[in-house]
């Protein structure tokens, strides 16, 4: 039997618990941009978001006066470009999702984006740390094989890091390569989910065929990881100029977030693949490394290790590790001569 006292505290646990779900604020950074506003907007429509604070150096006002018409429930608000309006787009945020900075024109690799981006994640990234220390931290802007290291120097450097809540947005290379296996095999794209590894940016992307049973050969397998590494690219040529992928990743931010949300929540087995400080390949002086990683009310629950994948695989891989470690350095070298 309960006594009234337990009975309360079961009941006030139970309110506290609903209460912390009616409050899941999410904040984009970048708001405005050709990937902030489809990804606010998708925002706006996901019933597990109550709050969404919109902040950019330009127009987030009038992003969240446009989305805030739209007739779901959350509140939208839109942050004045100051620092009190970025202190406030990021109190209590639960999410931040930076897709703040430039994109790529043709002829550029992620890498050519660092001078620009590196010190807007930078400056970006020491306002989260100090205004919301303890929220879910979801890169996007590239490089983010740098951009992320970045991201985590600085919360070590003002004593808030923690490993499981910093996250490099890879949703798109998982997306990609589902959707161009479908189109080869003729299958449902939502039924296929291939696994990808390593980092984000051209060799640094090692998409596991194998591991979903199929097995290319040749010229056919050299284009599918080709066009996996290259598909961002495809995109920046089409765009002739005017940017990079936008629509694709907005889906894709907005899957990865309602991954947390959904994890944060209570759900099991909530696995996406992301880039993270993992344990898989510090021992070659890589501290960070794209895998699934299965998702829990703490961020990171379980990293998973890359499994078993064949010789061709394995030769991506080795590749893959060789730039992912410069592109790190890069990013921790950078903090350290510009803090
Ligand atoms: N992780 C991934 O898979 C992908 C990453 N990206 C990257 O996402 C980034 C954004 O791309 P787009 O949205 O197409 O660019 P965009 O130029 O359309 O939008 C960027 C937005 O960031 C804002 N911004 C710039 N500095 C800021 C600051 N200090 N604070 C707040 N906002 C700031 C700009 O005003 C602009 O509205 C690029 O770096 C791009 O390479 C793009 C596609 C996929
Ligand atoms: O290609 C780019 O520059 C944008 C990006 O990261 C992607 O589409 O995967």
């Amino acid at each position: 039997m309960f006594t009234a006292r337990q009975a309360f505290s079961q009941a006030s646990r139970r309110a506290f618990s609903s209460s912390a779900r009616q409050s899941s604020k999410v904040t984009v950074l970048g708001a405005a941009g050709g990937i902030g506003q489809p990804l606010s907007l998708l925002l706006k429509l996901n019933p597990r978001v109550t709050k969404l604070s919109l902040y950019d150096i330009r127009l987030a006002p009038g992003v969240a006066a446009d989305i805030g018409h739209i007739n779901t429930k959350s509140e939208v608000i839109g942050h004045e470009a100051t620092p009190s309006g970025l202190a406030a787009a990021l109190k209590d945020a639960e999410i931040v999702v930076i897709p703040a900075g430039v994109p790529r024109k043709p002829g550029m690799t992620r890498d050519d984006l660092f001078n620009t981006n590196a010190s807007i994640v930078r400056d970006l990234a020491k306002a989260a740390a100090e205004h919301a220390p303890d929220a879910n931290i979801l890169i996007i802007s590239n490089p983010v094989n740098s951009t992320v290291p970045i991201t985590a120097e600085i919360f070590k450097a003002k004593g808030v890091y923690n490993p499981k809540r910093l996250f490099g947005v890879t949703t798109l290379d998982v997306v990609r390569a589902s959707r161009f296996i479908s189109q080869l095999k003729n299958t449902d794209p939502a039924n296929e989910n291939i696994t990808v590894v390593g980092g984000h940016s051209g060799a640094t992307i090692v998409p596991l065929l194998s591991q979903s049973g199929y097995s290319l050969e040749g010229e056919k397998l050299a284009n599918y990881v080709y066009r996996v590494q290259f598909g961002g690219d495809e995109v920046v040529k089409a765009k002739d100029g005017a940017g990079s992928a936008t629509l694709s990743m907005a889906m894709a931010g907005a899957r990865f977030t309602e991954s947390l949300l959904k994890a944060a929540q209570g759900q099991k087995n909530v696995i996406e693949p992301t880039f993270v400080d993992s344990p898989l390949y510090k021992d070659q002086g890589v501290e960070y490394f794209a895998s699934n990683v299965e998702l829990g009310p703490n961020g990171v629950e379980k990293i998973h290790p890359v499994g078993k994948i064949t010789d061709h695989e394995q030769g991506l891989l080795d590749a893959c590790l060789v730039d992912l470690k410069k592109n790190i350095n890069k990013g921790v070298d950078f903090v350290k001569s510009n803090p």
